[in-house]
């Protein structure tokens, strides 16, 4: 069983559609990038999926079924708009959230406790939310986000304001909720982020879904004719099926000849003598896809 389901969800605001029929499954334990540009209806299908927004059509199933107040306390929602009580303390606004979320007082204030401390927060703890930097704002919320242990987690752009040592605890903190079985939907612009965490993908442009599955079998469907070849060895200045390669640091980028496979041109450079240390396609960088789905282009054009 799925963990999200979105079925077929249509929602519009006056006369623009802002989801246009998006269909795809979450499923239980994996990372899930929801990706899109800018307008393309990422926060209104997260809105959709958390039953703030009924869709005009369609349907969605959350841990085998419609939401209900239980399974809301279930999940985390990081939002994209930070906006936590500005002149509350810290310690006492996250423990007054994690009691909402249904902590008992004493749990809440341990488990806010540790978090503070791996958040690197500790020493605010009584400082007012508005006296935080835009980064620590950010941790806070993802404490929030966290405190109760939900199974599923929808966190939109949680790495926005965080410098790279806070980035990289936010990435192992994933890691470790996915280790522990929970779910998690990523929405994010941060392309290279996706490529390190994320499982499966979908890519919603103009509220429809452009890109669906697997990461690496839309990166391998993304791929050209382009080959990594590492070699301390000089390669000649032709080679039998490249048309053109490029020199880089510690080997070349082969261009290969249109109907010329791999393996071919693997032979010919073991034939010639060229140590080979590695080889491999050249797979698109999920920033080139985005931009070649975004802009109308299809695989391999
Ligand atoms: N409450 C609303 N009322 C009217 N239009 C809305 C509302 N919410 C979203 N829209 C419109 O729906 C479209 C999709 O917006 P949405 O916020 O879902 O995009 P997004 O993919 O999350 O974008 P971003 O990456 O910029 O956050 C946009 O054109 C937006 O103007």
């Amino acid at each position: 069983m799925s963990t999200i389901q979105v079925e077929n969800i249509v929602k519009s605001f006056g006369s623009q559609r802002a989801v246009d029929g998006v269909n795809f499954e979450v499923n239980p334990g994996e990372i899930f990038g929801l990706l899109g540009p800018n307008g393309a209806g990422k926060t209104t299908t997260i809105r959709i999926i958390l039953d703030i927004f009924k869709p005009d059509s369609g349907n969605v199933a959350i841990l085998g079924g419609p939401m209900t107040e239980d399974k809301k306390n279930r999940i985390g929602y990081l939002p994209e708009e930070r906006g936590l009580y500005q002149e509350i303390k810290l310690e006492q606004c996250l423990v007054y959230l994690a009691t909402l979320k249904g902590l008992s007082k004493a749990e809440a204030n341990k488990r806010v406790s540790e978090y503070l401390e791996r958040f690197d927060l500790a020493d605010s703890r009584k400082k007012k939310l508005k006296e935080l930097s835009k980064g620590m704002q950010q941790k806070a919320q993802l404490i929030v986000t966290l405190v109760h242990e939900p199974e599923i987690l929808i966190i939109d752009e949680p790495f926005s304001a965080l410098d790279p040592v806070n980035t990289q605890m936010v990435k192992d903190l994933l890691l470790e909720q996915r280790a522990k079985g929970r779910t998690i939907v990523l929405c994010t612009h941060q392309m290279h982020q996706v490529e390190e965490l994320c499982d499966r993908i979908v890519l919603i442009d103009k509220g429809k879904a452009m890109l669906y599955g697997d990461l690496n079998e839309i990166r391998r469907q993304y791929a050209g004719q382009d080959l990594i070849l590492r070699t301390p060895t000089l390669l000649p200045a032709t080679i039998p099926g490249v048309s053109s390669y490029l020199r880089t640091n510690g080997g070349y980028h082969l261009k290969l000849a249109a109907g010329t496979a791999p393996q071919a041109v693997l032979a010919e450079l073991v034939k010639e003598n060229i140590l080979v240390e590695q080889f491999e396609i050249a797979m698109p960088t999920m920033d080139e896809i985005f931009i070649r789905v975004v802009t109308g282009e299809t695989p391999n054009e």
